[in-house]
């Protein structure tokens, strides 16, 4: 099997190495961390990361990112969204021949409101890969590592690449699904976040399961609204990268997003939170670009808007739900009804 370089040792980057070994690849872990790329190498595990997991020997870990990417024909990019710019930069040093770049990280960049395909092809030359590939979907790497049955979803404007993706990483834990919709399936991944902010919040102040399933309803017609704003095909958000995401994501106490959500809710502030997870939370900075880009475009997003004020702005979690509950009164399904009202 070929080889195939995965940028970005962390939760994800680690589970999705070892899917891939498991798949019988040879798998080229490149971490920014010499002493992690040693204890990958020497010991099989990367403890801060995925606990009390053994690394199958196929995944070699690397230090130096040329040697990681030499010969490859694939490079995973799986490094937090606010690092993407800056490794594609180190990237295009350093890759000597045109290779399919598949990404599986989460965000919206603020102020430019790109998705991470469009960051990838703003750093990267053209002559240097021959698709830019997505893979989402609602996939926890702690229960990947132990091959727990996951379902994920892959994408790309050169659906034959994403074919080819799919073949790589799919086996009988690990489903891998195609969809046509790029810009559908990347922000589906990156807004759910926003929610699982906010579901974790909801839990941290001691609300119980109708408010969790209120926000994810109302969450998903909120992503929905913006998504289809910025291109995407609505009904991708009825799919693995849309509500399936936003369900683990907002119900799991794996997700980062839902533990700082909790802690912010139980009082703690951003600073102590972020400081306390020692793990990306992409939702804070996507919260950001999410406020920014409705506020522009007049989108709705009440949701959003409120973690915003928390975030930001210092208001009370409390004090924002009682607001979000005390709003004008709406009908429920707004859009359609306007729709099927003017074609009526
Ligand atoms: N964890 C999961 O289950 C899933 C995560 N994702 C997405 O994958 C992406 C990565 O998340 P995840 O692996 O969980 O994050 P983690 O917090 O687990 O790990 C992040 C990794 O990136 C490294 N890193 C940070 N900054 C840089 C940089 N400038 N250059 C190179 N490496 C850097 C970190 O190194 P260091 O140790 O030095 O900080 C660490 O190895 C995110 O966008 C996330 O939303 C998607 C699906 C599932
Ligand atoms: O995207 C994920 C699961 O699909 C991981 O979510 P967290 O970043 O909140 O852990």
């Amino acid at each position: 099997m070929g080889k195939i370089a995965v940028i970005g040792a962390g939760s994800w980057g680690s589970a999705l190495a070892l899917v891939l070994a498991d798949n019988n690849h040879d798998v080229r872990l490149w971490t920014h961390r010499q002493e992690q790329a040693e204890e990958i190498n020497n010991a099989h595990t990367n403890e801060k990361y995925l606990k009390g997991i053994t690394l199958p020997k196929a995944i070699t870990a690397f230090h130096d990112l040329k040697e990681a990417v030499q010969d490859v024909s694939h490079i995973i990019l799986v490094v937090p969204t606010k690092a993407m710019r800056e490794v594609c930069q180190e990237l295009k040093q350093v890759i000597d021949h045109p290779v399919t770049i598949t990404h599986a990280s989460k965000g919206i960049e603020p102020s430019t409101y790109k998705r991470v395909s469009e960051v990838i092809a703003e750093e990267l030359p053209e002559e240097l890969y021959s698709a830019i590939v997505v893979l989402s979907g609602p996939s926890h790497a702690e229960e990947v590592s132990l091959r727990q049955p996951t379902t994920v979803t892959v994408s790309s404007g050169n659906l034959e690449q994403a074919e080819l993706v799919q073949d790589l990483f799919i086996n009988e834990k690990f489903r891998v699904y195609t969809s046509p919709d790029l810009v559908g399936v990347e922000l589906g991944g990156a807004l759910k976040n926003i929610i699982a902010l906010g579901a974790g919040i909801s839990d941290g102040l001691g609300y119980g399961d109708n408010a969790k399933a209120a926000l994810i309803t109302r969450g998903l017609a909120e992503i929905t609204r913006l998504g289809t704003s910025m291109g995407a095909n609505p009904l991708t958000f009825a799919g693995l990268s849309g509500v399936g995401d936003l369900i683990v994501t907002c119900t799991s106490h794996h997700s980062r997003n839902w533990r700082a959500g909790n802690l912010l809710g139980k009082g703690n502030d951003l600073d102590e939170v972020l400081d306390k997870m020692g793990m990306v939370v992409e939702g804070v900075r996507t919260t950001k670009a999410a406020y920014q880009f409705s506020k522009e475009q007049s989108v709705e997003m009440p949701i959003t808007n409120g973690l915003y004020r928390i975030l930001f702005e210092g208001a009370k979690p409390k004090d924002v739900v009682d607001q979000l509950m005390t709003r004008g009164r709406r009908h429920e399904m707004e859009e359609l009804s306007n729709l099927l009202g003017e074609r009526s």
